[in-house]
């Protein structure tokens, strides 16, 4: 038996991080990785698909050239062998650089395989026992793949695939509108197919206040894609060489027909074959595991970060997670993931930028709130740019003033958004952002006008 002072489950955004301080503090830690190094982000996640919606956004702006005065003359075709190679390629560093970077650590012994607990203090890496006083799960997880009929009968797709993907889907029919499914809806069809999305819930993106999962739905529309909302019921059936797939609760009956599916429902934690039972770690219904405000699990010294926590799904809060434990642990801190003010984009173009609450959940929350918003069709630099789809809205107390919640939905939203999520993060109202002096031209500048502007609503 091996033993360390932690042993790390995964070695996505948390662990390595995580094993890193470890060894700087002259510990001795054990990252066990049973695929890629970089997980989900680096290799099937947010460096793929951003990486393959730039190359989309560069075929849209091409096609739109004239409307700029630019004449680029013939067709614009797009080549997926040449945007597969550039998306492994720009991954491929991403990971390598990071296995390099893990692999000189002293201290770190990265091993490869798949761990399982076998008691609170143990874990079994194939045919080798490690032990350890502290045990950190970072498993992550992978695409959930509800019981649809039908479904298990067919070929489809996932995130996974979807990124290695080096042909150009004829017609891709895409389940599940939300996040996922639509950043690759929009970069599929910019770079060629006939694109499909079919959405149970009543909204696109069913997190977000009504009108901006409207805006996303328009400008998606706009570009040729279609839209089924509120298909329930769903089957799916092979015809052919294609697949088609009814939505039919009995009612009405709607159907969409493709050549590739692409199923896009969520994310399931990779906790069900990892022994937990015999560590004595206990998991919700949906088999995150269940972690305090520490983000320490059911048996002490064990600890579970990023994805397979449910308190986040994001590289961004799986990285947070590592912060909370690196500073508990190290720093004498007590930091709270309670603590977290929620961001996020969404990358479609133009990105949806996010932070904090979103309108709905500010009522929810039992606040009264104020809101202001303001199309882009009334944005200077959007009209600029010529892309004024979308639109930004800030949300607040209406009783203190302070700032709750905002949404930038429109060029360079992704990045406009922190300034509404830092000024959350230090705890602002509106009237600390209506006195700030913004740069003219940018989105941004409309933030203390917003601010200025906010109404109470019921
Ligand atoms: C298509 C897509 C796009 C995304 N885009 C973004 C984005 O733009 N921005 C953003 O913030 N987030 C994005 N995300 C989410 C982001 O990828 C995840 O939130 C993030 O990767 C979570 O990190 P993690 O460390 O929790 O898990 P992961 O990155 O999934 O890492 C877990 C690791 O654990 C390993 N593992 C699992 N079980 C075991 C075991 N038993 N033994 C050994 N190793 C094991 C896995 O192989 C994996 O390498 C995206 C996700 C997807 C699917
Ligand atoms: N830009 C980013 O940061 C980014 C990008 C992609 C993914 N992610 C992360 O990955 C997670 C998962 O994303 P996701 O989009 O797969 O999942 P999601 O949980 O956000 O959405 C799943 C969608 O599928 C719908 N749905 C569920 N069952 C259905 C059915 N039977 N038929 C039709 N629709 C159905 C739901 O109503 C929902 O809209 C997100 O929570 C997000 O954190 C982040």
């Amino acid at each position: 038996m091996r033993t360390f002072d932690a042993i790390i489950i995964g070695a996505g955004q948390a662990g390595p991080p995580l094993a890193a301080r470890f060894a700087a503090e002259g510990r001795k830690v054990a990252l066990i990785e049973r695929h890629q190094v970089g997980g989900t982000c680096v290799n099937t996640g947010c460096t793929p698909t951003k990486t393959m919606v730039a190359s989309a956004r560069a075929a849209h702006v091409a096609r739109r050239a004239a409307d700029f005065g630019v004449d680029i003359g013939g067709g614009i075709s797009v080549d997926m062998k040449r945007v597969q190679a550039r998306t492994a390629e720009i991954a491929g560093a991403s990971r390598s650089g990071l296995e390099s970077w893990l692999s000189g650590l002293d201290n770190v012994a990265l091993l490869r395989g798949h761990a399982g607990f076998i008691g609170p203090d143990r874990v079994a890496l194939d045919d080798e026992l490690l032990t350890a006083p502290k045990i950190f799960i970072n498993v992550g997880g992978r695409a959930a793949i509800p019981d649809i009929e039908g479904l298990s009968d067919i070929p489809y797709l996932t995130n996974s695939d979807m990124v290695g993907l080096d042909r150009l889907p004829e017609h891709l029919l895409v389940l599940g509108g939300s996040y996922i499914g639509l950043e690759f809806a929009q970069m599929f069809a910019r770079f060629g197919s006939k694109v499909t999305v079919v959405e149970r819930g009543a909204h696109l993106i069913g997190r977000e206040d009504p009108e901006v999962s409207e805006a996303v739905r328009g400008f998606l529309e706009d570009e040729g894609i279609t839209v089924m909302t509120g298909a329930e019921c769903i089957r799916v059936e092979r015809r052919g060489d294609g697949i088609v797939m009814h939505a039919d609760c009995g009612g009405e009956t709607r159907t969409a027909t493709g050549t590739d599916l692409l199923v896009a429902l969520g994310r399931k934690p990779n906790t069900d074959d990892l022994g937990l039972d015999k560590a004595g770690v206990a998991t919700d219904g949906r088999g995150f595991v269940t972690v305090g405000p520490d983000l320490q699990a059911s048996q002490p010294g064990i600890f579970a970060l990023g994805d397979c926590n449910g308190r986040g799904a994001f590289t961004h809060t799986a990285y947070n997670d590592y912060e909370i434990v690196a500073a508990n642990l190290f720093d004498g801190e007590s930091r709270s993931v309670d603590d977290r003010v929620s961001g996020y984009a969404l990358y479609t173009d133009p990105p949806l930028g996010r932070a904090g609450m979103s309108e709905t959940e500010a009522k929810k929350a039992g606040h009264n709130v104020a809101v202001a918003s303001r199309p882009m069709t009334n944005v200077s630099r959007a009209k600029e740019k010529g892309e004024t789809a979308g639109l930004m809205k800030l949300v607040a107390d209406a009783d203190s003033g302070k700032l709750l919640g905002g949404a930038i939905l429109g060029p360079g939203g992704d990045e406009a958004i922190h300034a509404v999520l830092n000024l959350i993060n230090m705890g602002a109202t509106a009237k600390d952002l209506q006195w700030a002096v913004p740069i003219h031209p940018t989105v941004s500048e409309l933030l203390p006008t917003l601010a200025g502007g906010l109404e109470p609503v019921r």
